[in-house]
Order: structure tokens, then C-alpha cells, then sequence
């Protein structure tokens, strides 16, 4: 875990990429979106843990439909600023049968992730899997998994904030920010 100095430290020299006045206007965008698409078919919506619990937070009130709720649990970075091996934790597999399926997540980077969740969602016989994002990040890579619903873009920098963890800190911050860029990138 990281020192109250070294934690706040990394905020003094981040750079704001998005306020949170932003965020909540992507917010509606959003929801309208998905109420425009699945309004009438009681979805199952599955926030992806622990990311997308601010995100998760803030949409829902706004998906005025019926719609059913649970979550997954899985780490791919593990308090870490790079991916590695996905660690499942929480899977709710006796509740995903014939369902409509929407994942929510806060950040599609790689996109490994999501396509791992779309593949277990589907082999456990979901009648159809659909996603949303709150930030697709441009990784300049071609990726596995393109999200239904995208809220925001972001360059290839290691983000934190609403939801999203820098070495576990910050997911607290109503607002999200980059670490520095990195020379050359
Ligand atoms: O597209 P990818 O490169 O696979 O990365 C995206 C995933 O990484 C983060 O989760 P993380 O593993 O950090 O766990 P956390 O949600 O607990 O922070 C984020 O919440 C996404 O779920
Ligand atoms: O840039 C990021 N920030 C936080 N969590 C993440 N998970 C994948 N990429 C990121």
C-alpha cells in the first residue's frame, strides 16, 4: 500500500483529464443509449468489481427499465500499472442462463478483461452479451473486445480515478486523471 505522501504526491503531479461535470453528461449519453436498446428486455447487469463501482453507481439510478443486478470480481492488474493473468473471484454462474447480459466496466484497455467475461457470460448460455465502457482507451493496438456503449476516449496513459485504482489508491477521486506521460509516448 502506498504512503499518505507518496499517494498524494501522485494526484499533485497528475494531469485532470475529464471533470466530473463531463463525466455526469456521459452519464445520460449513456444510459439513453442503453435504454434505447435493452429497455424492454429485463437485462441482467453485471458491474465488473472493483473498477466500475463508481461508474456502476452513478448509471443505474439512470436505467429507469426493469432490469436485474449482480456483479463479477476479477483482477487483471492486481494493484499494478500493467496486465497479467486474470484471477476470477466472483463468477455468478447459476444466474446467466437465457439472460440478456450487460457488463459494465469502467476501462476497456487492452480489452483482455471483457473478452474473458464475454466468453464465460456466453459459455454459460446467456441468450446475448452487450457491454459498456466508461472509457475506451486508444492503445493504438487492435483489440479482442470493442464495447457496445463507450462513454469517453482516452490516450494510452495510465489513468486513475471514479473507480479507478493507481497501486489501489484513488478509486475515491469524483474526477479522472493521468499519470504523466511518459517521454516518447
Ligand atoms: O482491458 P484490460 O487491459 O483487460 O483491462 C481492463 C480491466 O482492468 C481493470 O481491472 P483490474 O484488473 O485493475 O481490477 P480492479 O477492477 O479491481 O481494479 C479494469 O477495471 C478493467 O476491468
Ligand atoms: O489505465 C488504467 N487505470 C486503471 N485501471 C486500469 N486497468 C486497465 N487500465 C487501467
Amino acid at each position: 500500500m502506498l504512503t499518505r505522501e507518496k499517494t498524494e504526491q501522485i494526484l499533485r503531479t497528475a494531469d485532470l483529464m475529464y471533470s466530473f461535470e463531463t463525466i455526469e453528461a456521459t452519464m445520460q449519453r449513456l444510459a439513453d443509449e442503453i435504454t434505447d436498446k435493452l429497455s424492454t428486455q429485463c437485462p441482467l447487469v453485471l458491474c465488473v468489481m472493483k473498477g466500475s463501482i463508481v461508474f456502476a453507481g452513478h448509471l443505474l439510478p439512470k436505467l429507469t427499465f426493469p432490469l436485474n443486478f449482480d456483479y463479477v470480481q476479477v483482477s487483471r492488474y492486481h494493484n499494478k500499472i500493467s496486465g497479467g493473468e486474470i484471477d476470477w473471484l466472483m463468477f455468478p454462474q447459476d444466474e446467466l442462463k437465457d439472460q440478456v447480459v450487460l457488463v459494465i466496466d469502467d476501462i476497456l484497455d487492452e480489452g483482455i478483461t471483457l473478452a474473458e467475461i464475454r466468453k464465460k457470460v456466453l459459455d454459460c448460455g446467456a441468450r446475448s452479451f452487450y457491454s459498456a465502457v466508461l472509457i475506451d482507451k486508444d492503445t493504438g493496438k487492435v483489440k479482442s473486445f470493442q464495447a457496445d456503449f463507450v462513454g469517453l476516449t482516452l490516450p494510452d496513459r495510465y489513468v486513475f480515478g471514479f473507480g479507478m485504482d493507481i497501486h489501489g489508491a484513488w478509486r475515491n477521486l469524483p474526477a479522472i486523471y493521468a499519470l504523466p506521460s511518459e517521454p516518447g509516448k
